[in-house]
């Protein structure tokens, strides 16, 4: 997450595509890059989804006609999903550095109608690598992974899949509403981004300090990161975002 004061160069290191010099990529780029490299084309899929949180309503990137879109989470595991995001698999560094310009130029786009050159939003991208995994490789994984070797589908012939997600988060720029001097809907969209912050580092807090509670709900930005706190349906901690996670 890239985390400051309005005008620090968040979007510029996170977002920075550097087509034409590799040494001028964002921190996106350079995570598909190492994702892609340790990816096999036969056996893993990766996809992106990239959308932005603006006043509480959250937009696709990709589709921007796509807006006001509902969150989802999984009773059972407490997973978090978005179904009516566009998910693109992507072929490769280039396609989805045209992906992620799609996207600048769409929150560009959306910031500009709002009178504003500064991210009003919060920009997330959402990487999905799923791996299939064949009997042998799933066995020296089983016997690695002994802790999580009741979940691994036992003998019935279906593929097992591995599913992991890697958040990338550029937040909208903080600032201080006594010094900034917002008014009107300026100062209702800086009321939105502070109020959003605040949960977000509430629920940082709480997990530095091993509380049992970990407060997602106040937010939909802390709603989107639930999973990625580690919170399960009972609002307690379950597997951290990292840990090896098997399904069916
Ligand atoms: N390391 C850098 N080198 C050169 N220019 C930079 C660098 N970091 C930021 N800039 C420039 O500074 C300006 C502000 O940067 P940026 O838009 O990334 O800030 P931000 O923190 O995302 O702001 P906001 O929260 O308002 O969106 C941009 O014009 C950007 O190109």
């Amino acid at each position: 997450m890239a985390y400051g004061q309005t005008g620090t160069g968040k979007t510029y290191t996170v977002g920075k595509l550097g087509k034409d010099d590799a040494a001028e990529r964002g921190i996106m780029v350079r995570a598909l890059e190492d994702v892609l490299a340790s990816t096999m084309p036969g056996s893993d899929v990766v996809e992106v989804s990239y959308l932005h949180l603006y006043m509480e309503s959250i937009q696709d990137l990709l589709a921007p006609e796509k807006a006001s879109i509902p969150i989802n989470e999984d009773a059972r595991t407490g997973e978090v999903s978005l179904p009516d995001v566009s998910v693109v698999k992507v072929q490769d560094l280039n396609h989805f550095s045209d992906l992620l310009q799609i996207g600048e130029t769409n929150r560009h786009a959306a910031n500009t109608k709002q009178n504003t050159e500064s991210s009003r939003s919060h920009a997330i991208l959402m990487v999905h690598v799923r791996r299939s995994i064949n009997q042998k490789a799933g066995d020296e994984t089983a016997s690695q992974e002994k802790d999580v070797k009741s979940n691994l589908a036992g003998g019935n012939g279906l593929p097992r899949v591995r599913k992991s997600k890697l958040l990338v988060v550029d937040l909208a720029g903080s600032e201080r509403l006594d010094k900034s001097g917002s008014e009107g809907h300026l100062l209702e969209e800086a009321k939105f981004i502070n109020l959003s912050l605040t949960s977000l580092g509430k629920c940082i807090n709480a997990q530095a300090e091993n509380s049992p509670h970990i407060p997602t709900r106040d937010s939909k930005l802390t709603r989107l990161l639930r999973d990625s706190f580690g919170v399960s349906t009972a609002g307690k901690y379950s597997s951290r975002v990292g840990d090896a996670r098997h399904r069916k």
